[in-house]
């Protein structure tokens, strides 16, 4: 995101950030910083907190204890329309408008801002390529596409607008193993391509590790360990730590 004076701010920040549901402690004192321009991989056990935490970033929700903040400066609710015409936010499934075509779709924010036909045809072509979509694609319907293709299409949409940042909530959780392989080539590139805030949100540490240099490991709220993939094999920081990434199966030739 912008730059102010020398320092690169971050660009997004939890400060001492507290999440509750009810009696339900989602995010218990949360310290983390996403410089700018880097991708991390937000990884942990179902329920550990991730998609409230992404939600935070984005002013969907509001911490009930310490502080959100965007390029270095605390969120304010005024702020919120403008930081998600800014901001791309993927989630699982897609959620895309059943109603609306996949060009539809991809065209809601820049119709609203006053884009033209051509203007929104032009960067919807030239996203479906960066996402190996076919282009006859765009004039199909969700129900008319692949579980897969949808993944696309919502990836694009979160890109329309040349984002600053992106913020991807298990964006290929539903899909087969084939599928998921193709698009997390397609992440990847779409990433280093991109050189942006990058934060995404998975369950599989393999993919957490092919897609972030960064991977931070939350469990009951609270960060477990932040490093890359060997300081979690290597120097786990607690003895969950091992257990989640033991837990992920590897395929071994059958003994003999
Ligand atoms: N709107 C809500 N109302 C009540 N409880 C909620 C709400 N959103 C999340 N929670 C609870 O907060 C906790 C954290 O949820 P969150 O979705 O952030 O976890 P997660 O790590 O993303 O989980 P998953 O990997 O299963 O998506 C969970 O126990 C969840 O049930």
């Amino acid at each position: 995101m912008a730059m102010t004076g020398n320092a690169a701010p971050e660009a997004f920040e939890l400060d001492g950030v507290c999440k509750r549901y009810g009696n339900l402690l989602a995010l218990d004192q949360v310290n983390l910083g996403f410089p700018a321009g880097t991708t991390t991989a937000l990884i942990g056990s179902s329920g550990s907190g991730k998609s409230s935490l992404l939600r935070l970033l984005l002013g969907l929700e509001w911490p009930d204890q310490g502080r959100v903040k965007v390029d270095g400066r605390v969120l304010q609710p005024g702020e919120v329309l403008e930081l998600r015409r800014r901001v791309g936010y993927v989630i699982q499934e897609g959620g895309l408008f059943p109603h609306l075509t996949a060009l539809g779709n991809l065209a809601l924010l820049p119709h609203h801002l006053g884009w033209n036909k051509g203007r929104i045809r032009e960067r919807a072509e030239e996203l479906a390529t960066l996402a190996h979509l076919p282009a006859n694609a765009l004039e199909r319907y969700p129900a008319e596409l692949s579980g897969g293709q949808r993944q696309r299409v919502a990836l694009m949409r979160g890109l329309m607008m040349n984002p600053d940042a992106l913020l991807l909530d298990e964006p290929l959780g539903a899909l087969d193993p084939i599928v998921r392989h193709e698009l997390q080539d397609v992440l990847k590139q779409i990433f280093l391509q991109f050189g942006k805030t990058v934060i995404v949100v998975t369950h599989d540490i393999a993919e957490a590790a092919w897609l972030a240099d960064r991977i931070v490991l939350m469990r009951h709220g609270k960060v477990v360990q932040d490093g890359c993939l060997e300081d979690l094999r290597q120097r786990p920081a607690d003895p969950f730590v091992t257990r989640f990434v033991e837990a992920q199966r590897t395929l071994r030739e059958p003994q003999a």
